[in-house]
């Protein structure tokens, strides 16, 4: 089918509802949770803060409007590969730069969410990514890679959602070996639905923090705390995610959408 045709289907799913747009978004505010990182690693980012300039009154009569205190990585978020000192010297690797055709493309969904509910430490090996794709098929170049968990519903309190104790915090993610193999199928990127792409072990991994390390040397993106990921397929489904153009942006706030079938 040509591309015209193709533009023609989606237009007519779209219309006749036959293809449906699931938000995989997480309401973006003042109780959004953010990743918190131990004192020794350095800085952490500030939560939301929204700032009234006038809400229909003396300030403005007839608009309301506010101004936001928003860390770039914050809430369902994009990471950029210039996130990651093994990435900043990538081309195109700010919010800015990314080519837009990147923010458009097929969605793999792995579903380990029984594993999780059971070892909220469960790490996706290279094994279980390759068990999946004997499973729904092979792994294409230029899509991007989901983990599913169902972490996302934990996001209404800070504390289940970063899930921390005297040792750390304790959510899944991928191993090193993971990411490599993927960057080497030629994923556009890596999602997840916790705080951050990488598990809450991978402090202690080599290299520490693989998910940002590799994946942003390699030129290719993060997507975090990702939700409803529990209402896509294996494979078919369409991931629109499209950063701010932040310039030299290292990251931002997303509205993730996907496109897919009744
Ligand atoms: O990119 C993120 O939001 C994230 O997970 C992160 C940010 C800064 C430092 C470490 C991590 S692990
Ligand atoms: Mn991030």
């Amino acid at each position: 089918m040509d591309a015209k045709a193709s533009l023609g289907g989606l237009a007519a799913g779209l219309l006749s509802g036959d293809i449906e747009v699931v938000d995989l978004t997480a309401p973006l505010g003042p109780e959004t949770p953010v990743i918190y990182l131990p004192p020794q690693f350095g800085k952490n980012t500030p939560r939301v803060k929204v700032h009234t300039i006038s809400h229909y009154d003396q300030d403005g009569p007839f608009w309301a409007w506010n101004w936001l205190e928003l860390g770039e990585h914050t809430g369902t978020h994009f990471d950029a590969p210039c996130h990651w000192i093994t990435g900043k010297d990538n081309p195109d690797s700010t919010t800015d730069t990314i080519p837009p055709g990147r923010f458009v493309a097929p969605a793999n969904v792995i579903d380990r969410s029984p594993e999780v509910r059971s070892n909220p430490d469960y790490l996706l090996t290279v094994d279980s990514i390759r068990q999946w794709e004997s499973e729904h098929g092979a792994i294409e170049a230029g899509s991007w890679v989901l983990m599913r968990t169902d972490w996302y519903k934990r996001n209404g309190s800070d504390a289940e959602f970063l899930n921390a104790d005297e040792n750390g915090p304790h959510s899944p993610g991928p191993t090193a070996d993971a990411i490599s193999y993927l960057i080497d199928k030629g994923v556009i990127g890596w999602g997840v639905e916790t705080v951050g792409t990488d598990a809450g072990s991978a402090g202690g991994m080599d290299p520490p923090f693989p998910a940002h390390n590799l994946m942003h040397k390699a030129n290719r993106y993060g997507l975090a705390s990702l939700c409803q990921l529990d209402r896509l397929p294996p494979k078919g489904a369409i991931l629109i995610a499209a950063p701010l153009k932040i310039v030299n942006g290292t990251g931002s706030p997303v509205r993730a959408l996907a496109l897919t079938f009744r």
